[in-house]
């Protein structure tokens, strides 16, 4: 095993990504790999298991200096002193020097060595072919993006050969690792092969290989980064519905267009990747799975255990109406993770599911209600976050306007009739319900109050509509 040093822990505690929050990590250092060095810089990603956690194994990207980095104050890990001299540490994301490997190994197709001497252990891909005669692209700039939560990202402008700016890139750095692939890159990339302007295009990616017990063989290998187009400029459509909200305009027209979109999307990726009838065995597998989450939530929301009855009706209800065929779908489908783009329409992004939710469960197909119950709830969410801030004051007609056009845009660009599906749909709408009460106690406990009324609201009317 590799040596851990001192400062790690500490400082990935304060991280955002770190999922184990409020616990000190304990860290064990599995393997990584060095993107390169000279005399000034050495970049390197170290692959460490957090075994307080589950365990979770987590990509750190660092990068080491003789001379501290101009302006890199607020990226600085740590400084040591060794017989050199000082040393200083820095995230990766935010040092020039590592957010160049990075894009570089995607654009080249690189390889990178482990730092054991065990031979190549992360492995760049292009996908986006190179227009006739012009070279790579070169990096202008680099910046991470502020405000994620479970991944960084990088926004890099870019230039061509000739110095004229070229298309920007984001590339997403995902800190916790999964053997397997990750269903963001498989489905942004099945999308777009299938020529779909629903998704950015994919740019590349880039692969590992790590020791993993449990894995086959003792080697896992997963995605750790994906490359795609930036768009600039557009902001997430969970603001623009705020801003929206607050002046009292609006939003049905364009949820109407989203649905479409979403039966876009859906129809795209049924037809790229593999679908199945749904089996009595399947339907009972994600209604358990409905059933534990609510136990879940009820042990860390007690006041949602008033509930578990006229729950278990309404999950049985779903469990006997039909169910469409089961494929691959977004699986945290909201509203901040979808853009209007002008000119292009709606664009989507992040199919990695919902993190709460284990990685393998989140690459299974499954019944795309799931992604049109997230939208659903999405709206509830702007009117409930309206309804915080103004207390006294509602926006439940802007919401359900919203709620029915997008429904509509759905049946209309789909030809399929949800009226046979109202029992499921209300099950899946009240299961992400359940899931964001999970999951606003965890994070954002002044939320809870937004799911909490959701699920006494949803419970009431799926009960009134079968009686
Ligand atoms: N291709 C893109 N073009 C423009 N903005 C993007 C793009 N990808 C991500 N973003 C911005 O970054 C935010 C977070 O990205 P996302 O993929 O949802 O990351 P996470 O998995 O951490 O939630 C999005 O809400 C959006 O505002
Ligand atoms: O981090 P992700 O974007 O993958 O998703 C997680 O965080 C979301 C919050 O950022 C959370 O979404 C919930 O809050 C949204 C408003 O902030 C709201 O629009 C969504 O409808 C609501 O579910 C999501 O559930 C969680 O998985």
């Amino acid at each position: 095993m590799l040596e851990v040093p001192d400062y790690l822990a500490p400082w990935m505690a304060r991280q955002r990504w770190f999922a184990g929050k409020g616990r000190t990590p304990q860290l064990l250092e599995i393997g990584g790999f060095s993107l390169g060095y000279d005399e000034s810089v050495r970049v390197r990603v170290r692959l460490v298991l957090d075994r307080a956690s589950n365990p979770l194994l987590y990509q750190v990207p660092l990068t080491e200096r003789r001379t501290p980095l101009q302006g890199g104050e607020a990226a600085l890990v740590a400084t040591e002193n060794d017989a050199d001299g000082p040393l200083y540490i820095y995230d990766g994301p935010r040092d020039p020097a590592f957010a160049s490997a990075l894009l570089g190994m995607v654009l080249q197709g690189g390889e990178a060595l482990a730092e054991d001497g065990s031979g190549p252990a992360a492995f760049g891909h292009r996908d986006l072919a190179e227009p006739d005669g012009i070279r790579f692209p070169q990096v202008r700039s680099s910046k991470v993006l502020s405000g994620e939560q479970s991944n960084t990202s990088i926004v890099y402008e870019m230039t061509d050969a000739d110095g004229s700016p070229a298309m920007p890139i984001i590339c997403k750095l995902f800190r916790a690792l999964h053997d397997g692939e990750n269903p963001d890159v498989v489905l942004t990339g099945a999308l777009g092969a299938a020529g779909s302007a629903v998704v950015p295009r994919t740019v590349g990616y880039v692969t590992g290989r790590w020791r993993d017990t449990a894995a086959l063989g003792g080697v896992a290998t997963g995605h750790l980064a994906f490359a795609q187009e930036f768009l600039p400029g557009v902001q997430d459509a969970w603001k623009v519905a705020l801003a929206a909200v607050e002046v009292g305009e609006d939003f049905a027209e364009r949820a109407y267009a989203l649905g479409e979109a979403t039966a876009e999307m859906h129809e795209t990726l049924a037809g790229a990747l593999p679908t199945r009838v749904t089996t009595p065995f399947d339907i009972a597998t994600v209604v358990t799975a409905m059933r534990t989450r609510f136990e879940l939530a009820a042990s860390e929301v007690p006041a949602l255990g008033v509930y578990r009855e006229r729950l278990n009706t309404v999950y049985a209800r779903a469990q006997a109406s039909p169910w469409p065929p089961l494929q691959r779908i977004h699986g945290d489908f909201h509203l901040g993770q979808v853009l209007s783009v002008p000119d292009r329409g709606w664009v989507v992004l992040d199919f990695e599911g919902e993190p709460l939710r284990d990685m393998r469960e989140r690459s299974a197909p499954d019944c795309p209600l799931r992604d049109l119950a997230g939208m659903l709830r999405s709206f509830d969410y702007v009117a409930g976050s309206y309804a915080l801030a103004h207390p006294g004051q509602s926006a439940a007609e802007w919401a359900s306007a919203a709620r029915n056009a997008f429904i509509d845009g759905y049946i209309a660009r789909s030809g399929r009739d949800l009226r046979e599906h109202r029992a499921l749909l209300d099950a899946f709408e009240i299961d992400k319900a359940v899931y964001e009460a999970l999951y606003e106690v965890r994070n954002r406990p002044n939320w809870l109050s937004i799911p909490s009324a959701a699920v006494d609201r949803l419970v009431t009317r799926s009960s009134q509509r079968a009686s």
